[in-house]
């Protein structure tokens, strides 16, 4: 039978609220819009376990609404089930098909590649992927995924019909992460996820259910091809570019948005005034105490891990949430990731918490992010000359981080995921100076502050994960710092690199549109 698999609701009675009927709960979840119901009850003996599958089944049929039940083939024959779902360590999935009648649905749990390899060549109708997120409904025996390693997954499954669903810890507030996260590189996007707590605790099931299902609708509408990104993929011309640009550039000290930037404290003040320079307010701040606060004043985060302890990490956890739930852009600056395990299992955890909107780097951290060699890193330094082909480089970083991708150097890359621009304004004065990667990165943050400030009064659907074109808010700071680089170096009182920063601050303040204009080069890929 066909199942529709976008919420899928696990039970488990020992979550539910004291004094709440589970039958109550049930019905309420499926009014609610749950498309499909596990029925998973730990430690019960059989004739209490088949009595709640058997109540279960008619309340399920009379909203039309598949009954699964878990790990107990004998107990789904008796209620005469939709399906069953069968762990890694339950009855096989072949016994288990010669045992149910035909057009049984059946499923497995599956924590990695080889596993889905596996659950396909076993013959499974549908697999659950999990624990995507950490969870407290369940002990784990496996380790936790992560939304971004889940796309790999799903390519398995690319040319079969089986479905795939998400389980371990997706609530309202991960769910759009979940879904926009957990894409393979070709597009495969999960069929539903899995839910338990959320619904099962709910003092109102109803409502929790439907929330989670309008969500799952608005993902679904859309196109899962651009990324939960408001950018126009495919309609830009380095002309169009530079007009959006100049107008960005008019609009920056006029509405001056607010930045809040975790940085490292080798260039704290330098950021703050380039933030400054640029037309922007800058506002440092690491402690998650007043991540939820600044989240609301603040139009954009910038997060860089160049200096990273224990707290600044907790800080950038809980601000990148914050700014998540508020849709403002997030620019990521994986600042020396190749360099430790600290920072490596940092960036892995921050990426898969939240959504970064930007996340760019020099050849060598985007290398290590990717987990590939082909450049090499001296601490925060890449080293050599770049990627063979970057373009085709940051266009699959893109795809697979979902996100806007900027790889910094001589010549830098933007990319959506589709376009890429190559931008080839700078000076090698910024080669030549600390922190000139973190202040790129602080201008990409007030630019796509600026696109996502005034996209504010359009309406935004439930399914993009920031507002504004962060694509080009991305290629404006990135260019309007390296045209100001140029002017500045060319200066008669600029000697070295050490005279050099005080007068890029200043040509940055003095830009004119004109200028720009003039002498901006990007093209596109
Ligand atoms: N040789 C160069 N010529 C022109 N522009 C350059 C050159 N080197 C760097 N840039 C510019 O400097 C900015 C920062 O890029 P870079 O790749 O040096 O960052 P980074 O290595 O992360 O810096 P840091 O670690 O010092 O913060 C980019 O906008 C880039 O265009
Ligand atoms: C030198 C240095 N070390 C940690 S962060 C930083 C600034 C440039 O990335």
């Amino acid at each position: 039978m066909d199942i529709d698999f976008s919420l899928y609701l696990v039970t488990g009675r020992e979550l539910l609220p004291p004094g709440k009927d589970f039958y109550e709960t049930l019905e309420q979840a499926l009014q609610g819009g749950v498309t499909v119901v596990q029925i998973r009850e730990k430690s019960l003996d059989t004739a209490e376990f088949l009595e709640i599958c058997q109540r279960s089944k008619s309340i399920c049929d009379r909203y039309n609404v598949p009954l699964l039940v878990n790990d107990r083939v004998d107990i789904a024959l008796a209620v005469g089930a939709n399906g069953v779902h069968v762990g890694q360590t339950d009855m096989p999935i072949a016994i288990a098909r010669k045992l149910l009648p035909p057009n049984t649905v059946i499923g497995t749990s599956c924590n990695n590649v080889e596993e889905v390899k596996k659950a396909l060549s076993d013959g499974a109708d549908y697999i659950g992927i999990g624990a995507v997120w950490a969870t407290k409904t369940k002990t784990l025996d496996k380790p936790v995924i992560g939304v971004r390693n889940v796309g790999a997954m799903l390519e398995v499954l690319d040319g079969t019909s089986v479905q795939a669903v998400a389980i371990g810890g997706i609530k309202s507030k991960n769910l759009l992460r979940t879904l926009y996260g957990s894409v393979s590189r070709t597009n495969h996007s999960l069929d539903g996820v899995a839910v338990v707590s959320e619904i099962m605790t709910s003092d109102n099931p109803k409502e929790a259910a439907a929330y989670l299902r309008n969500i799952l609708r608005e993902f679904q509408s859309g196109s899962s091809i651009q990324l939960g990104l408001c950018t126009q993929p495919n309609t830009h011309t380095s002309e169009s570019i530079t007009r959006e640009i100049v107008g960005l550039m008019v609009l920056m000290k006029k509405i001056s948005p607010l930045i809040h930037q975790i940085t490292n404290n080798v260039v704290i003040a330098q950021s703050a005034n380039t933030t400054i320079s640029i037309g922007a307010s800058p506002i440092m701040a690491t402690s998650a105490q007043e991540m939820s606060d600044l989240s609301h004043i603040c139009d954009a985060l910038l997060v860089n891990i160049g200096t990273l302890t224990q707290d600044a990490y907790l800080g950038m956890l809980e601000a990148g949430v914050c700014m998540n739930a508020k849709r403002k852009p997030i620019v990521f600056d994986p600042v020396g990731v190749g360099a430790t395990a600290f920072r490596k299992s940092a960036v892995d955890d921050l990426l898969n918490t939240w959504q970064a909107s930007v996340i760019k780097g020099n050849a060598g951290e985007l290398a290590a992010l990717s987990g590939i060699t082909e450049v090499e890193s001296k601490g925060v330094d890449s080293v050599g000359t770049g990627f063979k082909d970057p373009v085709t480089f940051i266009r699959n970083l893109a795809k697979r981080e979902r996100c806007i991708i900027a790889l910094t150097g001589k010549t830098d890359y933007v990319s959506d995921g589709k376009s890429v621009a190559i931008l080839k304004n700078g000076h090698q004065y910024l080669g030549e100076i600390t922190g000139s990667g973190c202040i790129t990165g602080s201008c990409i943050a007030a630019y796509c502050a600026l696109a996502s400030r005034l996209s504010e009064s359009k309406p935004l659907k439930e399914d993009k994960l920031v507002r504004g074109d962060v694509f080009v808010g991305t290629i404006s700071g990135i260019l309007l710092l390296n045209v100001a680089a140029e002017i500045a170096a060319a200066r008669d009182d600029v000697r070295g690199p050490g005279t050099f920063f005080p007068a890029l601050l200043d040509e940055l303040a003095n830009l004119t549109p004109q200028v720009v204009s003039e002498r901006v080069r990007v093209e596109l890929a």
